[in-house]
This record gives structure tokens, sequence and C-alpha cells, in this order.
């Protein structure tokens, strides 16, 4: 008998300090026990986000104003094949209320992963916790600069994620940069990412690392723990299906459009990066050709938010 497919919609709410909230479903519904993402079931003819609406009113006794798209995740249940469509919302009215029953809790977005979720819950839990910007650094041959750039993103822009690139640095220099943009991180609470293999975390703490995708196809399992953020390019559905594979937790995808670095590239336009996205089950960030200004742009599309050198590395080559 062919599996039933199941269409849901669910929102991250989140409230004006920034937590996020969760419900745990009754003891006796399907997943009972577990937390979850208020949200149901689509009814006939309606759309996800009224579907929302009416679930948020129902559930919790809310209403929603804007809400923009987060995260769509295909999964498969050993009964069913569920679409969890998922929505951004920090515009609600009425204080939310388990007008079922059920338990609901704001909590911090950094313990989300202390609760049991359920198995498709996992990509939403990472988007959830990510950012809209990924910034990547670009190749700087003085440290000076490097450190002006990296601070007034960090400082006036409030970039929570950055990707160490530095590709062309001797060991030495590498280090010490690699060790400034911790620091730097550190103090203003943002992640950092290291481009390049598993080895780079034992030289320097950093919270993951950045997998080019030729070494990501050479791999068969994920090579760093659990605890550490594992993040790769991919540049076509071969590459977004291995990243699935490796258990990545989040990937660029590229290249988006033409860049001056790379004039003449064949680009996949946000048609066919809609296409990889909706099947890629973690968060997606676009590159190539993209900037601040194209983020809502990208979340329309079912990605996370964009990834740039540009933005902040080469400015005057940013289009508004
Ligand atoms: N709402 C919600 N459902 C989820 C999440 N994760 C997840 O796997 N699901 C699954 O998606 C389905 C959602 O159904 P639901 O029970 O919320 O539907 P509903 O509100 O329309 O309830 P009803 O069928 O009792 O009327 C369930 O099979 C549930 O296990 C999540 O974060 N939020
Ligand atoms: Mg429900």
């Amino acid at each position: 008998m062919p599996k039933r497919r199941v269409h849901v919609a669910a929102a991250a709410i989140f409230n004006e300090r920034g937590q996020v909230l969760i419900a745990r479903r009754p003891s006796i519904a399907d997943q009972g026990g577990l937390w979850e993402f208020p949200g149901g079931k689509l009814a006939p003819f309606e759309t996800g986000l009224e579907a929302l609406r009416r679930e948020l009113a129902e559930e919790l006794g809310v209403t929603i104003g804007r809400a923009q798209p987060l995260i769509r995740v295909h999964h498969e249940y050993p009964d069913k094949h569920i679409l969890l469509d998922v929505w951004e919302t920090h515009d609600y009215e009425g204080e939310p209320w388990g007008r079922e029953g059920q338990a609901v809790r704001w909590v911090e977005v950094g313990d989300l992963e202390r609760y049991p979720f359920p198995e498709a819950n996992h990509p939403i839990i990472r988007s959830v916790m990510l950012p809209r910007y990924y910034l990547i650094t670009g190749e700087e041959e003085e440290d000076a600069h490097f450190e002006r750039k990296l601070a007034r993103a960090l400082g006036e822009d409030g970039i929570r994620l950055v990707q160490l690139r530095a590709k062309t640095l001797e060991a030495d220099r590498w280090q010490e940069r690699a060790e400034r943009a911790l620091a730097l991180c550190r103090q203003h609470g943002a992640r950092l990412i290291l481009n390049g293999g598993p080895e780079l975390l034992e030289r320097i703490d950093a919270d993951g690392i950045h997998l080019p995708s030729t070494a990501l196809l050479g791999l068969e399992r994920r090579p760093i723990a659990a605890d550490k953020w594992l993040s790769a390019s991919a540049h076509d559905q071969a590459q977004v299906e291995q990243a699935a594979r490796v258990s990545c937790d989040f990937i660029t995808l590229s290249p988006l459009r033409e860049t001056p670095s790379h004039p003449g590239a064949i680009t996949m336009g946000w048609h066919d990066f809609q296409q990889l996205v909706e099947y890629a089950a973690m968060p997606v960030y676009a590159l190539g050709g993209v900037t601040r200004h194209d983020s809502d742009r990208a979340r329309a599309v079912g990605a996370q938010g964009i990834a740039s050198i540009r933005d902040y590395w080469y400015p005057d080559t940013v289009r508004s």
C-alpha cells in the first residue's frame, strides 16, 4: 500500500526576548510526549499559511501577523511521507497557552537540543538556530584590514556566523589569523566555521568546519562530532544528496548568479536553486552573486538565507 502523504504547517514563533515557543504533543497522539513546533495538517483547499493561522488560533489562542518561510522538510516516517512547511514569525497577538491541554514553553534557542523532538525536526532545529546570513571572509593579505572588516561585520551589522576562508595563508599565519578571528567571534557571540578539513579543529577550537565539495564527495560518514557544526559547499543535486548522507548541518549551494570573480560561470538561477533546496532536508544558504539585498528572495524559495564574501570584503562591487 502506498504511504499516506501528510502536509503539515508549523511555526517557529519568537518572542521579543528571542525565545522560541515549543509545545508537547499529548501522550495519546502520534509521536506523543515529544516536543514540536505548534501547527497541524492542512485542511482541503487551505494554503500552508492559512492552515498555520487556523492551527495556531485553535491550539494556542494566538493570531499571527507577518510570517516568513523558514524551511520545508520532506521526511519518510515508516507509515507516512510528511512535508513539514515551517514558518518563522515574530508578530503575534495574545499570550499562547495550551488550549488542547498540551504543555507549551518559551525556550532559549540554544537549549532546543535538550528537548526530544520527532525525527523530522532535526533540520528545523538547525534552521531555527542558524542566522540568515553566513559571512565568508575574503583572502586578505593585511592582518589589520582583516580584523577591521571582521570587527565591523560582527559589531555594527550583527553578523553571527562566519566562515574563515584563508586558503592562501601559510600554516603559521593561518593559525594566527584563526586565533584572532575566533577571539573576535567569541567577543560578539558569533560562531566561527573553518574552511578545510576536520584536522583544523585540533588546531583551533572553533564551532565547526566547512568542506569544499571535493572533500565532501570523498567522505563515507560525518567526519566530526555532533557537537560541532558541519557545513559544506554543494553545486548540484549529487552533492546536496551527499551532504545529507554524511549529516551536514547546513550547506551553501552555488553559484546562483555570475560574480565578478567568476565571469561566464554556469549559474543555476533561482528556479533550479529552488528545486534543489526543496528536497535538501537541511538549511541551505544561497551563494554566488547574491548579497544581503537578496535575503528575502532567498527565503521565499526555501533557503535559510544567503552566504557572501563580497558584501563585506569587496563592498564596492555590490549592487543594491
Ligand atoms: N505540528 C507539528 N507536527 C509535527 C512536527 N514534527 C513532526 O514530525 N510532526 C508530525 O506531523 C504531523 C502533524 O500532525 P498534528 O497532529 O499536529 O496535526 P493536527 O494538529 O492537524 O492534529 P489532528 O490530526 O489531531 O487534528 C504528526 O504526524 C506529527 O508527528 C512539528 O514540529 N510540529
Ligand atoms: Mg497539531
